[in-house]
């Protein structure tokens, strides 16, 4: 995974990050959500003083539910509003409060005709419908994924003549000429040597078989790297930092779409099989949030709420990681721990549910034919004693060592990549990566073999048959008693196998976590182990935690700044929101649109001139009272729609966001009325607010953007992106590290 991360992540992500990234059409939305405490301020029949103490009231952190009406739906639906651009922040409040009113909707329709009562049936069921496509489809890829990479990591030794599309082993199980004890020796399976130069033995056979693995493994990946850089630029890297993103509530379009589905799938089986040292555990997770994100589009549900498919992707993360390493509650776990954001109960449940089915349509499948779900079940049921503990701690300690360090080297690689020319030959650097691999790997046969089939190899206990060299014991079978095997001396062959894998790269990488324990003990079919375990795992916690507190995710976050708020971390300092809150004091005044006063040319005007998201909508310029928050998407589309559709609107039209138009002069053009994308409920702190509430805010309730008053008046604006910039400014770090505005 490592390497995957290393080798593909180098092009340019908007404003010079990893990946160049495509765009996608975007989703369409109907609703919107007025109605609560600031919609006084602009009702007539309140007196000014009374207005003013209603204002202070709910100025201050005013909110969801605090009105009486929620949601106003849009008498003509315009396709796009409430949807946002590529690279924007979704507003958690706006989508949560969305699907409420959306539910309330049906509900309230179920019991006026049996056919809406079906509706309503089926859109709770839709969920769980949802769940079980997800697990199908991520556990069936997951099954084709690892039936190819295993033919085509033996391809590079040899092929079988009786049926090229067997593997190794599968052929000579096929075979009649073979024994148990040299059941991988049988006349089907040809290495190349013997195709080419028709021998399998000398100088020559070994140069020639030396020489196709090295030409397979360039091949396989110059293919992957071709492919990603190509047709999807979004399938480099393994994708969990971009997903934790997307899940903390991002908008990258096109990133988990059906051509980065696609070529993920067919690229993780040549890079795996290339030999590479990589994991296909995060590109299944970035595969299954594919399947999750596509199969959302068959549900008005999902598909329409940014807040509603997330829950689903944190879903199918669980299932990617459930069929990635054989362990459903693991995976849960993992979504839990390292991916998700926002994890609800009900998604607990529904991830389980994904999960399972994954696994089990994965079992189904039986890629290893072993009836298990990973190439390296573990059946080790002796009892460990208590001084073994020892062991465990220090290999927790080494762990821990080791992910730091690695970490760190791979952060410097990568930030070098991005800050150097290197970056600009991602094929080449891929190709270097594969060929010094290949030649380091193909002299060593436990280097050679892929990391399962190395894992299986070290983890299985040794029969009196086995043919592996590691269970190379002096066989002395008079002293067996029973089927027990006694102790015995190692064999020569078992000494070989020693000093060969010395050799071996094989180290924790991640973060040591929870979900780890429970993937381990998964794996190894019982609780026998989890105290060792579960030792091994904090010690190699709080050693790598003394080095340095991200993992390898956050880290890649950081280096390709991603906006995303870290919910982990406190922010302890003792600055106001006053200090953060833009405009800053030299800077041109809040860009704000008028309740009832301003042409359509006057807002397109805005429009064309700023860039912001949104407009903080006031009674007037003088009064600075707030009213509302409108999205500038949203606002483009309704103009636009009305300029083609409402009779009589032109530049001079006046654009209203009150309940009732504003009182006219005759012979003026129609007016055209905005309240309904208008949010009536935007969150406001004062400026003296501490910046750690505001901080809590932005991470607990996953506000976009947040207004800031003085004495009731409107004064400026906050955004998620402006939070992030000042913790990175506040941790000593460069603000513009925050990328993408
Ligand atoms: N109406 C406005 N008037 C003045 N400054 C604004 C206004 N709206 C936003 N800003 C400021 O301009 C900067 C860019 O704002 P913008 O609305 O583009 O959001 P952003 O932080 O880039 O996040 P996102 O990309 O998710 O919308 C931010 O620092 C924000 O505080």
């Amino acid at each position: 995974m490592a390497l995957w991360h290393g080798a593909m992540n180098n092009r340019g992500f908007r404003q010079g990050s990893f990946c160049s990234f495509q765009s996608s059409t975007s989703d369409e939305d109907l609703m919107d959500i007025p109605g609560t405490a600031m919609d006084f301020s602009m009702r007539d029949d309140v007196p000014p003083l009374d207005r003013e103490l209603e204002e202070d009231r709910s100025y201050n952190g005013a909110g969801i539910g605090s009105g009486n009406r929620m949601m106003d739906f849009l008498e003509e639906p315009i396709p796009g509003v409430g949807t946002y651009d590529d690279f924007n922040t979704i507003d958690w409040v706006r989508e949560k409060s969305r699907d409420r009113d959306r539910h309330r909707e049906i509900t309230n329709k179920s019991k006026e005709s049996t056919w809406a009562l079906i509706h309503s049936v089926s859109d709770a069921f839709s969920g769980w419908l949802l769940m079980l496509l997800i697990g199908l489809l991520s556990g069936s890829l997951a099954g084709v994924i690892d039936i190819s990479a295993h033919w085509m990591t033996d391809l590079k030794e040899g092929i079988c003549t009786g049926g090229f599309w067997f593997n190794h082993e599968h052929c000579c199980w096929n075979s009649d000429h073979v024994t148990f004890e040299d059941r991988d020796k049988c006349p089907e399976w040809n290495s190349w040597s013997q195709l080419i130069i028709s021998t399998n033995e000398g100088a020559f056979a070994y140069i020639v078989n030396y020489f196709m693995y090295v030409l397979w493994a360039l091949l396989f990946a110059f293919l992957a790297v071709s492919l990603v850089k190509v047709f999807a630029p979004y399938a480099c890297g393994s994708g969990i930092p971009e997903i934790k993103t997307i899940l903390s509530g991002f908008i990258i379009r096109g990133y988990l779409g059906k051509w980065t589905l696609i070529i993920k799938t067919i690229t993780l089986v040549l890079a795996v099989s290339s030999g590479l040292s990589l994991g296909k555990e995060g590109p299944l997770v970035h595969v299954a949030c594919c399947c999750g994100n596509i199969l959302c589009h068959c549900f008005n549900k999902y598909r329409k709420n940014e807040a509603k498919r997330r829950e689903v992707l944190s879903a199918a993360a669980a299932a990617g990681v459930s069929v990635a390493f054989g362990a459903p509650i693991g995976g849960v776990l993992f979504s839990l721990e390292e991916v998700s954001y926002y994890f609800p109960l009900k998604t607990l449940w529904r991830s389980f549910f994904a999960a399972l089915v994954a696994a089990f349509t994965l079992r189904s499948i039986n890629p290893f034919g072993n009836s298990r779900l990973v190439l390296f079940y573990v059946e080790f049921h002796t009892p460990w004693h208590l001084f073994e503990l020892v062991p465990f701690i220090l290999l927790g300690i080494f762990g821990g060592l080791w992910g730091a360090l690695f970490i760190r080297t791979n952060i410097a690689w990568c930030r070098k990549r991005k800050t150097t020319q290197l970056g600009k030959y991602p094929v080449v650097e891929v190709l270097i990566m594969t060929a010094i691999t290949a030649i380091l790997a193909f002299p060593n046969e436990y280097t050679r073999m892929s990391t399962s089939e190395l894992i299986s190899e070290l983890f299985n206990d040794c029969g009196l048959l086995d043919s592996s060299k590691l269970c190379d014991y002096e066989n002395h079978f008079n002293t067996s008693k029973g089927s027990e095997l006694p102790d015995r001396p190692a064999g020569l062959g078992v000494y070989s196998a020693m000093w060969q894998l010395v050799f071996v790269v094989i180290g924790g990488v991640t973060r040591m976590t929870v979900s780890l324990v429970v993937i381990m003990f998964e794996l190894t079919g019982g609780l026998e182990y989890i105290v060792p375990l579960m030792a091994a795992a904090m010690t190699s916690k709080w050693v790598a935690d003394a080095l340095g507190r991200e993992g390898i995710y956050d880290a890649h976050i950081r280096l390709n700044g991603y906006p995303f708020l870290e919910a982990k971390e406190e922010f302890a300092h003792k600055t106001l929101a006053m200090d953060v809150m833009k405009p800053r004091r030299n800077d041109p005044l809040l860009t704000v649109l008028t309740q009832d006063s301003m042409t359509v040319e006057d807002v397109e005007t805005i429009i064309s001139e700023t860039t912001y998201s949104g407009f903080p909508v006031v009674v007037s310029r003088e009064s600075q009272r707030l009213v509302g928050f409108v999205l500038r998407r949203d606002l483009i589309i309704s103009i636009e729609n009305a300029r083609k559709r409402q009779d009589g609107i032109v530049s001079t039209s006046i654009i209203y966001f009150t309940e009732h138009s504003p009182p006219m002069p005759p012979y003026t053009p129609p007016t055209l009325k905005l309240r309904n994308i208008l949010d009536l409920s935007p969150f406001t702190v004062t400026d003296l607010t501490p910046m750690e509430i505001v901080v809590d805010i932005f991470r607990k309730l996953g506000l976009r953007q947040c207004l800031v008053t003085h004495n009731g008046r409107l004064l400026g604006i906050i955004t998620k992106k402006d939070v992030l910039k000042h913790i990175a400014q506040m941790a000593n770090q460069d603000p513009d590290s925050i990328l993408f505005n």
